[in-house]
């Protein structure tokens, strides 16, 4: 039995993650759920799946939920209490599908911990890659991706040489705005932005997939776990996200995953590797498919692709400043405050006033993304 903690239970992986458990609950375990400020939900979760600790890192959502619960579950708060739930006894793997860098402390601390990693959290590898997959590798423990084109390009490698790989080709469905030019995107609303052509998923990266940062995180997120150098990660857009990436080979040969828009394959996949079990995933009928294509990206009107290639090649600090504008610059859109466009430049000059720290240690990485949410908000919000 995998006994697992999730962090980040109430959103869209969370609650996958917490199907993919409900199909096979002879062989997952839930220990610890862990959420921001949805005491409702996750007081429902804990209610179904009756696990050893619940941590809720908002104080006054958890002090709502301890007024009235009444279980045997305990209820923890704040990042000690994610941390406490993270490296706990109870538990011998983390999937980490909390949003953006609050992700990077406990999914440090668990590895260190020895627990394994089943990691939707991107950011953490996009600004700390370095020091995290150094930390697994002295640890020896596992970081399953979870990520759908991380997932198939595990796949896609598995029993290679990778001394034989000619690119990693990672795909990308194009976001919401495929085809258009920076005049088009000028005006675009939130809703505009929000709805994805062929995934369903939270409100960041959703925003990420239409400006391509998405796909430029993973760019990062790739050279980290698979160790590629950036000019063999190629992106394709593929605007049906059938296939879900693929690696080509140096006799040329390309081998391709394929499987249908539902996360809870590439979840349950990271949690019970190295079995294949029944999902209830929709399958593929190849009868029915229509066309499958293959475009280049336009890093010129979509330059969050092109921003993260940048700053994956300086590496140091520089990932982790464009993540910290990034992650404000896509709140401040979300709440009206910035139009589409503004995220680029945000990130860019972002960027451009950063003097990288070639080598940074954990707590540099802390005190530059601090230092540059302050920044950019004081731009954005003029205080
Ligand atoms: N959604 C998808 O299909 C995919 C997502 N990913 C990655 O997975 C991660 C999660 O994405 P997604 O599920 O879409 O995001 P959501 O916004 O849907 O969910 C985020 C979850 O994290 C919780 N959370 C946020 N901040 C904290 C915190 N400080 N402490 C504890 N919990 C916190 C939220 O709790 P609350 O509900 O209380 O706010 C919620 O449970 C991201 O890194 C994303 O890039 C990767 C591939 C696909
Ligand atoms: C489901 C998943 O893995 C997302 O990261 C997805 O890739 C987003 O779609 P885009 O290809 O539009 O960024
Ligand atoms: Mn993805």
């Amino acid at each position: 039995m995998k006994k697992i903690a999730v962090l980040g239970s109430t959103g869209s992986i969370g609650t996958q993650t917490l199907d993919v458990v409900r199909n096979h609950s002879d062989f997952l375990k839930i220990e610890v759920l862990a959420a921001n400020n949805n005491d409702e939900l996750l007081e429902q979760q804990i209610n179904e799946f009756k696990p050893a600790m619940a941590i809720l890192h908002n104080k006054e959502a958890y002090e709502k939920l301890k007024a009235r619960y009444v279980g045997e579950t305990k209820l923890y708060y704040g990042e000690e209490g994610l941390i406490e739930g993270a490296t706990t006894d109870k538990i011998d793997t983390v999937v980490t599908s909390l949003m953006g860098f609050a992700g990077l402390r406990p999914t440090m601390r668990a590895i260190e911990a020895g627990k394994n990693i089943a990691l939707a959290n991107k950011e953490t590898l996009v600004v700390a890659g370095d020091l995290v997959m150094k930390k697994a590798r002295e640890k020896q423990i596992e970081i399953m991706p979870i990520d759908s084109e991380h997932g198939a390009l595990f796949q896609c490698l598995h029993g290679e040489d990778m001394n034989k790989v000619d690119k990693l080709l990672v795909t990308a469905s194009g976001g919401p705005f495929r085809g258009k030019k920076i005049e088009d995107l000028k005006n675009v609303s939130v809703k505009q932005c929000l709805s994805h052509p062929t995934w369903k998923m939270g409100r960041k990266i959703t925003i990420d997939s239409a400006s391509l940062m998405n796909k430029g995180l993973e760019v990062i997120e790739a050279k980290q776990l698979y160790n590629v150098d950036y000019d063999k990660i190629q992106v394709v857009v593929h605007p049906q996200s059938i296939i879900h990436s693929m690696v080509q080979y140096v006799d040329g040969s390309v081998i391709a995953q394929l499987g249908s828009t539902d996360m809870r394959l590439p979840i349950q996949y990271a949690l019970t590797y190295p079995e294949r079990m029944v999902c209830p995933a929709e399958k593929l009928d190849f009868w029915q498919m229509k066309d499958l294509t293959f475009e280049k990206p336009d890093t010129d009107t979509f330059r969050g692709l092109a921003l993260a290639y940048e700053a994956g090649k300086i590496g140091g600090s520089m990932p982790c400043v464009m993540n910290a504008a990034n992650e404000i610059a896509v709140e401040a859109f979300l709440n009206e405050q910035i139009s589409f466009l503004d995220i680029y430049d945000i990130i860019e000059e972002a960027m451009q006033s950063h003097i990288t720290l070639v080598e940074p240690e954990l707590e540099d990485l802390f005190e530059i993304d601090s230092n540059i949410r302050k920044q950019v908000k004081e731009k954005i919000y003029k205080c």
